[in-house]
């Protein structure tokens, strides 16, 4: 479509804006649709006031570079970024069915077929960004938006980093949540793309239980010696195959994390994905009959 083309220089002007759809740090995204093609997208403002103030330019440049050449069915596509003189405009994919965090909010917790499906699919996203040795690093229910069909978007790239580019300054994160922070980086030790196995971990214990496991209201500190202990309990609720594979990326040593691959054919997730494929493959058959 006109919005893959790389050159065209867009500009306010090219879109009717819609309604506002969410809001973040730095801005809001609204529905918009380019006049032209009638392509409706998602377009998200930022303001460079504020963007400069809390001296995140590099990163955001670092996001669009990023994201803008990324193609995955769980990754949300980056077409395009322009510029007036206040703000800064992305034209992002449009995830039909919104964000994951708000479904997570109002659900309270997942059911384990529903986690099984977002955890598969975050394991073939993050296996994409890996080979392409991107590295997230911010993998939470606020990054992550659902299509039409319900499948789970990446959506914020705004700390991910090509490995090899030593990150010697200590992230800025630690104003934000620790809650999804593996070991070497809350200790400020450097760390490759087997963080996003340990916020892999934390996503699905937090799908499960409505929580993630090292959370303490209010106390940093707690958090803090919570996750370098991997003080981890799993609730009784949560079946043994889902507490194994939790069990099996929330390890303090990065090295000895379920490989991505290994996480794809997990008993946990086999025994509901593949269900969802038999289930098709079966529904397929009985038509033929
Ligand atoms: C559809 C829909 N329904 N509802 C209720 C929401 C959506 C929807 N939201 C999006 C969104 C979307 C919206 N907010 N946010 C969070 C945000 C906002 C500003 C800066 C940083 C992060 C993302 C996107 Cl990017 C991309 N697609 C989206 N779709």
């Amino acid at each position: 479509n006109r919005l893959s083309q790389e050159r065209k220089q867009w500009s306010l002007s090219d879109f009717e804006i819609g309604r506002a759809l969410g809001k973040g740090n730095f801005g809001q995204v609204y529905l918009a649709r380019e006049k032209q093609s009638g392509f409706v997208v998602a377009l998200k403002v930022l303001y460079k006031k504020a963007l400069a103030d809390s001296k995140v330019e590099r990163q955001l440049r670092r996001e669009v570079e990023i994201q803008g050449n990324l193609r995955h069915p769980n990754i949300l596509r980056l077409y395009g970024y322009f510029h007036d003189e206040t703000r800064v405009f992305l034209i992002l994919e449009l995830a039909a069915k919104g964000e994951l965090y708000k479904e997570l909010q109002a659900q309270k917790k997942f059911p384990e077929e529903v986690a099984a499906r977002y955890v598969a699919q975050m394991a073939n996203a993050l296996l994409y960004l890996h080979g392409k040795r991107v590295i997230h690093r911010d993998i939470k229910p606020e990054n992550l938006l659902l299509g039409l069909k319900g499948e789970l978007k990446i959506g914020d790239f705004g700390w991910s980093v090509k490995t090899g580019v030593t990150e010697s300054r200590r992230r800025k994160t630690l104003c934000g949540t620790l809650d999804y922070l593996p070991p070497e980086i809350v200790e400020g030790r450097s760390h490759n793309e087997k963080v996003d196995l340990w916020s892999l971990g934390i996503l699905l214990y937090e799908m499960l239980c409505g929580n993630p496991p090292f959370e303490e209201e209010d106390s940093y500190e707690t958090t803090y010696r919570r996750i370098i202990h991997v003080d981890l309990r799993i609730p009784d609720h949560v079946s043994k195959e889902a507490s194994d594979l939790i069990k099996k990326l929330l390890v303090y040593k990065s090295v000895e994390r379920l490989p991505l691959r290994s996480v794809i054919l997990h008993p946990f997730v086999t025994k509901h994905v593949q269900q969802a494929k038999r289930a098709s493959s079966s529904s397929s058959s009985s038509s033929t009959r």
